[in-house]
């Protein structure tokens, strides 16, 4: 149970409020109207679908004791009246669930981020700091995950979860930025010590209107959330990277570039084997070679990003890229969840964009010496301008592939996988996911690989509003099971 706590404690500077409100007692906050709790505040928030203020009475019958929103809202409880609710909240949630680690690194970017923040606590684990990762896996520490539901969840449940692993004696947390936690100030009081910017390509053009708003969410990071002279880790290898850095470096950033184009952390040569990479890089001029055991040229990227952020926080270049070596892989993304009995890898991973998926067969390519056989799909009610552009990375770049769903949720199944066959006519279309991994499994020669892109770490095929139970590494090994092709 959380603290009760006075009004007065809880408002940001610049907010009043009535001399009579400052007593209230208030024992949480929340911004859900069917889940607020007596005593709580509700802070009614405007959407993508609807407008929190719509549900105020509805909040005020559950025993709400004030709602925080703007000032044209009609409410019997005190008004907490605000021009941005959403930054107000962010400031009182801050208030409630007041402990931070005082290290917090931010990691934003199209792809990458959970695996670089994955990276990144097991770099300053090993250096002996007491880190944990929070994002789209949940909240990761030394005594295992919790989920946290959302990549960056609301303010809410993002402070209590810091104020928790603060509490627990977490010094160093690694956290992904998403745009959505961005653009609706759900970070906005997190005190951010340094930020990762890992790349930018299309995704989530449902929400935002355009690209450019999507970058300008992903840039807040750097020019509203770090302060001035703080560490900004950039990967120069995309031109959105170079423009991070420039901007950076105009509000007084203190910039590291890394990435084939890095200047302070370079890439220099990868040689690829089938279960990991030989690095040759250059740290501030001086050459270091490593093995890290994680294949796909994505992860050095991001194993670099961590280990950038990793030495930006005062851990020595040393022990990082000795580090390196012992990095375990991040549930998910290019997991290996089975192997044939003639050898052939069967690898789930998280690539949901066209990008994601490029840069996933690209990595795969080098450790095959057959074909690539892919599966995969993608969301119902997400950016339905990246599906035929998956489909036509998928038609260049993969041997044999099968069209499948991922997560429909409010859609109709067959007309996502119709806009990603448009673009991928050699495809094979097989709706049941479980079928289409099993059929693929079939195909096995040896020398193959099998991608299975999509759901990573996910637990559940998301149908209407039903979350059927459903594992892509689960299904990998049934049908190898079933077909007594294992090992
Ligand atoms: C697009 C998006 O960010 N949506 C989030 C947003 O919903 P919304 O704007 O549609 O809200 P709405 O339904 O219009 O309602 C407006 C307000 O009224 C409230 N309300 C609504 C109905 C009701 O009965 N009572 C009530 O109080 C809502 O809580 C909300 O505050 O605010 C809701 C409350 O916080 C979130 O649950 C919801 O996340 C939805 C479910 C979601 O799927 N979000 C995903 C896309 C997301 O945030 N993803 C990112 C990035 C993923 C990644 O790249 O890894 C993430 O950080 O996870
Ligand atoms: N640096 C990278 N560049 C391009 N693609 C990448 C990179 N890192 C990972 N990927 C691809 O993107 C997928 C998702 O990776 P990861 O989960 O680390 O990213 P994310 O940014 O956290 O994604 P999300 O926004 O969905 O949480 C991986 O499975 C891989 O296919
Ligand atoms: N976290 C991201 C990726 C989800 C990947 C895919 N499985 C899907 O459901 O679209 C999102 O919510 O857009
Ligand atoms: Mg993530």
């Amino acid at each position: 149970m959380s603290a009760v706590r006075h009004l007065r404690d809880l408002l940001p500077p610049g907010v009043s409020v009535r001399k009579d409100m400052l007593d209230l007692a208030v024992t949480g906050l929340a911004l859900d109207s069917r889940q607020v709790k007596p005593g709580e505040i509700f802070a009614a928030l405007p959407g993508v679908r609807t407008h929190g203020r719509d549900f105020v009475a509805m909040a005020e019958d559950r025993g709400a004791v004030a709602i925080l929103g703007t000032p044209d809202i009609a409410t019997r409880k005190p008004l907490i009246a605000v021009e941005d609710p959403r930054e107000a909240l962010a400031a009182m949630a801050a208030r409630f669930h007041p402990r931070q680690p005082q290290t917090i690194a931010a990691v934003t970017g199209t792809n990458g981020k959970s695996s670089t923040v994955e990276f990144l606590r097991q770099i300053w684990a090993m250096s002996g700091r007491k880190a944990a990762a929070l994002g789209t896996l949940g909240v990761t520490r030394e005594s295992g995950r919790t989920d946290v539901g959302y990549t960056t969840p609301d303010a809410i449940r993002l402070h209590k979860a810091l104020d928790e692993i603060a509490r627990e004696g977490v010094t160093h947390l690694a956290m992904e930025a998403s745009s959505h936690g961005l653009k609706q100030r759900r970070m906005d009081a997190v005190k951010v010590s340094l930020a990762g910017f890992t790349n930018l390509t299309q995704d989530h053009l449902d929400y935002h209107p355009d690209f450019e708003d999507y970058f300008a969410s992903k840039l807040r990071l750097f020019d509203t959330l770090l302060p001035s002279g703080a560490p900004a880790v950039i990967d120069v290898d995309t031109e959105w990277g170079v423009k991070v850095a420039d901007r950076c470096r105009e509000l007084g950033r203190d910039v590291t570039t890394i990435g084939w184009g890095g200047r302070e952390l370079q890439i220099k040569e990868i040689t690829p084997h089938p279960a990991s990479q030989d690095i040759r890089l250059a740290y501030k001029g001086e050459e270091h070679r490593l093995a890290l055991p994680l294949i796909g040229e994505f992860q050095t990227s991001n194993a670099l990003m961590a280990a950038g952020l990793a030495i930006e926080s005062g851990v020595s270049p040393e022990e990082v890229f000795a580090s390196l070596s012992k990095l375990i892989g991040v549930p998910g993304r290019l997991e290996l969840a089975a192997t044939t009995r003639e050898d052939c890898p069967i690898l789930v991973d998280y690539a949901h964009t066209p990008d994601g998926l490029d840069k996933l067969l690209r990595a795969a390519r080098p450790h095959t010496r057959g074909r690539i056989v892919l599966v995969f799909g993608a969301g119902g009610d997400r950016d339905p301008s990246k599906r035929e552009k998956m489909g036509a990375v998928a038609q260049k770049l993969a041997d044999l592939v099968i069209v499948t769903d991922d997560n429909p949720r409010s859609e109709d199944p067959s007309k996502i996988r119709a806009s990603i066959l448009k673009a991928c006519p050699k495809a094979r279309e097989i709706a049941d996911r479980s079928q289409a991994i099993g059929e693929a499994v079939a195909m096995l020669e040896a020398g193959d690989t099998l991608l299975i892109a999509g759901k990573g770490h996910e637990t559940g095929q998301i149908v209407g509003d039903r979350v059927i139970p459903f594992d892509d590494r689960e299904a990998a090994k049934k049908a190898l099971k079933q077909q007594g092709r294992g090992r």
